[in-house]
């Protein structure tokens, strides 16, 4: 199978998929000119260090369940075969050399653009990537923007992982919140409520 010309790529934690994710993955690969989006799982976030993390291949797992069947979404596991902390710039490096006919288009929350020049070798993700950036409401966009970042917008959920984590160990439905396979993961495997974090 030939691989997609533009491809979005969203890194995260994915601790665990939720909807707000899968919304917005949906959104770009269907509704600019990505041809794909690609999660990609990230076994270690460099400013996430010591958090309380699902094990990576249950975290890969959960993910594949949220996206069966949709054609224009797919999962990486890059990143457990590279250093950790996950590095953006290196797993783009890789990703190159193994897709050298495809173009990567980061994609980016508003919330995240400030903090982006303490990432590793900023100046080369923001001159050899394209960035698509989504607004996120309570966070102002730097003006001028850089050359290669564009605004797209996107319909946003306000829920996030930890808010998931939180309503599991107080007992509390996540139904919606996650597809019903994920759902039914979670709760089969007791993440969350029992010590399955590393
Ligand atoms: N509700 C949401 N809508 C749009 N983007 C989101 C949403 N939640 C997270 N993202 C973005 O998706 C990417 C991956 O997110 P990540 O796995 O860190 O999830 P998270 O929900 O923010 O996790 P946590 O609550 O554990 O920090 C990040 O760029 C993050 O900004
Ligand atoms: O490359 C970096 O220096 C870098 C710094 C911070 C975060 N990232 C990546 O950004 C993604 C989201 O990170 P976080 O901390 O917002 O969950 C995740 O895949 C991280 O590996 C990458």
């Amino acid at each position: 199978m030939s691989s997609p010309r533009r491809v979005g790529l969203l890194f995260g934690s994915f601790n665990p998929i939720h909807v707000g994710h899968l919304i917005l993955a949906n959104h770009l690969a269907t509704r600019t000119d990505l041809e794909a989006v690609w999660l990609v799982v990230s076994p270690q976030s460099p400013f996430k260090v010591g958090e309380e993390l699902l094990p990576e291949q249950a975290r890969l797992q959960l993910v594949q369940l949220a996206i069966v069947g949709n054609e224009r979404l797919r999962v990486l596991d890059i990143e457990f075969r590279l250093p950790k902390p996950s590095y953006t710039i290196d797993t783009l490096d890789e990703l190159r050399r193994q897709y050298p006919g495809t173009e990567f288009v980061l994609l980016m929350g508003g919330d995240n653009l400030p903090g982006l020049p303490r990432w590793k070798s900023a100046d080369r993700l923001l001159t050899e990537f394209e960035v698509y950036v989504y607004p996120r409401p309570g966070y102002a966009l730097p003006e001028p923007l850089p050359a290669k970042v564009r605004v797209v917008e996107a319909p946003l959920l306000d829920i996030s992982a930890t808010f998931i984590r939180t309503s599991i160990r107080a007992g509390q439905s996540i139904r919606y919140l996650v597809p019903e396979a994920v759902e039914r993961e979670i709760e089969a495997q007791g993440y969350w409520r029992g010590n399955q974090t590393k």
